[in-house]
């Protein structure tokens, strides 16, 4: 994948803004990825990010900065790179090249401090199936290092946030695909990142849950970074 033009504003409110960067896969294209340096409160930056699987050239020259405020979409066909692009960024996989730095931390030498700061809904929102939807969030919560009044503080937002009351009791592998995708999301929020990285975050939702998951994401923007990625063009 490569970005390619200047990425759009739109703005939708005084304090958010829409950026959509267009990624192609690197054979339909030459042009230079956006490089812009990055500003004093930048949330992510990423910087040269380069990811080879054998033959094929994943990501090639990623340079991506995101301030508080911002939705960042990655708009691509199947298999232009978005996913391993929001990989790297997350650490979830190791660059070839580049680097990437979080709220200013660097994700290779400080991953802790920089992973502290970044929530992430995987592609097909994986979860624990025969877990309930409590059970998964207090676990992740654990992992997260909340516990007493702050977990259940944490929890009773996000809950409420992603409207997840009806279903706390039921396991994860009888949900929805739209209530799956909530607690993906759910978790991804639970220790109050200022970064989230959302992949597909509204694959495989009916009309309606797809508008939700949208008004809950320019609702989180307010004072958040937020990458999302979409295959779907138009
Ligand atoms: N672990 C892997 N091993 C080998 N090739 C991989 C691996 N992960 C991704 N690829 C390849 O890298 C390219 C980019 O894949 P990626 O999943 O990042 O694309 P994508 O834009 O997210 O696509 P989709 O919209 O289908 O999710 C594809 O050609 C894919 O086959």
């Amino acid at each position: 994948m490569t970005a390619i033009g200047a990425p759009r504003t739109s703005s939708s409110s005084t304090h958010q803004r829409v950026r959509a960067a267009v990624v192609v896969p690197r054979e339909f294209t030459n042009r230079p990825v956006f490089n812009r340096s990055a500003p004093m409160d930048t949330i992510l930056d990423a910087r040269g990010l380069r990811k080879r699987f054998g033959p094929i050239l994943a990501v090639d020259g990623i340079d991506l900065t995101v301030a508080p405020g911002e939705v960042v979409g990655f708009l691509g066909p199947n298999g232009a790179g978005k996913s391993t692009t929001m990989k790297l960024v997350t650490g979830f996989l190791e660059p070839d090249a580049g680097s990437v730095s979080i709220c200013g931390h660097d994700l290779r030498r400080a991953p802790l401090l920089a992973k502290r700061q970044l929530g992430y809904l995987p592609e097909g929102a994986p979860g624990y199936p025969d877990m309930t939807v409590r059970e998964f969030l207090r676990f992740l919560a654990d992992v997260r290092g909340l516990s007493g009044g702050a977990l259940r503080e944490r929890m009773d937002t996000v809950v409420e946030a992603v409207h997840l009351e009806s279903v706390m009791h039921q396991s994860i592998e009888t949900l929805s695909k739209g209530f799956r995708r909530r607690v993906g999301i759910a978790q991804a929020l639970l220790h109050d990142p200022r970064l989230l990285i959302l992949d597909e975050p509204t694959d495989g939702l009916d009309p309606n849950q797809k508008h939700e998951v949208r008004e809950l994401v320019r609702s989180l923007a307010a004072d958040k970074a937020v990458v999302l990625s979409t295959h779907i063009l138009e």
